[in-house]
């Protein structure tokens, strides 16, 4: 299908002040806001999940669910890993009102999330962004990154050079390709791990103190992408608490203490650690597509 439309419609800082505001309020647990932990249907046969993320946000009665299919791929092949689409409802009859392709969606969202994670978190000078994974969450965090901050110097760093390659060429601006793990986070500020790694890639001894780690991936109960050191000794953030309980490797495996939600850091019930290493682990949240979707149909509907 055609994404761009949605891609026009989705404007970045609009899409950051409103998960500011619905992570906030999430993280107050009151009753306006209804979001179950994602259900999970396995396909064991296929190597993939169908998850089912419903929510309701009762102030501005938006009724949303997301259904997103995500696979483990072999590498080469040339079936998409993640798809999704997102079905906004008229709360008071029930029936629904639009039917929207969740690529852009749950790619825009994500990385405007990881944003927030790091503009409270980030080393206060951070010069280095670096890139873990080459794939749509890589792409759309490179394009939400360098539009909310301004850095020295991007790297990435994909299991395959071609592309890593590749996604420099089509990056806006001058990106550094890596040939390991290793030389990619090295001195890095700010990490973002997008892969759809099943074991640690990224290790702690290699992370310099202070800096910042946005782990996207990883959104299974035995899935990794970060050393048990490097969750131990970071000052570990999630988007929901009973979500990072239930589906993160990272955490669960690393016996790792949560610290706080990212919302608690928006409202200021709970510090943000700047000046220490951290990890935001990020899981994804039916709030935040209900009002990415909500941002979308408003802004469509005023264009007609
Ligand atoms: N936290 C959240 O809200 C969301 C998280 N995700 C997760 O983010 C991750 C990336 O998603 P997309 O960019 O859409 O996928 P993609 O398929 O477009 O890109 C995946 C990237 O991971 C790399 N990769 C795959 N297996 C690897 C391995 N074993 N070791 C190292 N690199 C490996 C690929 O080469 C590619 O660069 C997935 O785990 C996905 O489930 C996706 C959507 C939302
Ligand atoms: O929030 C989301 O859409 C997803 N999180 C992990 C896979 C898809």
């Amino acid at each position: 299908s055609d994404r761009t439309p949605i891609a026009q419609l989705l404007d970045v800082a609009e899409l950051i002040s409103r998960l500011e505001a619905v992570m906030g309020e999430f993280s107050q647990r009151g009753a306006g806001l209804v979001q179950p932990v994602r259900s999970v249907v396995p396909l064991q046969k296929h190597g993939g999940f169908l998850g089912l993320m419903p929510a309701y946000l009762a102030h501005e009665d938006i009724l949303c669910t997301k259904m997103v299919a995500f696979y483990q791929r072999e590498q080469g092949s040339s079936l998409p890993t993640t798809q999704a689409t997102v079905l906004l409802f008229d709360p008071v009859s029930g029936v629904v009102s639009a039917v929207m392709d969740g690529e852009v969606i749950t790619a825009r969202r994500t990385a405007a999330v990881s944003a927030i994670s790091a503009k409270l978190l980030m080393p206060r000078h951070a010069e280095i962004l670096c890139l873990l994974g080459s794939g749509h969450q890589a792409v759309s965090h490179y394009e939400v990154f360098t539009q909310a901050f301004t850095f020295k110097e991007v790297r990435v760093w994909s299991r395959s050079k071609e592309r890593a390659e590749e996604f420099a060429r089509a990056a806006g601006g001058p990106v550094t390709v890596c040939p390991s793990v290793k030389e990619a986070v090295e001195g890095a500020d700010v990490i973002v791990t997008a892969t759809n790694a099943s074991e640690p890639l990224l290790f702690g001894k290699w992370v310099k103190s202070g800096a910042h780690v946005a782990a996207v991936g990883a959104c299974r109960p035995d899935w990794r992408e970060l050393d048990d050191d490097l969750m131990r000794d970071a000052v570990v953030y999630v988007d929901s608490r009973e979500g990072a309980a239930a589906e993160s490797g990272d955490v669960i495996l690393s016996g790792a203490e949560v610290f706080a939600e990212l919302g608690e850091m928006i409202n200021g019930s709970m510090p943000a650690q700047r000046d220490k290493t951290t990890v935001f682990k990020s899981l994804g949240m039916g709030i935040q597509d209900a009002v990415s979707a909500k941002l979308v149909y408003d802004k469509w509907k005023s264009q007609q």
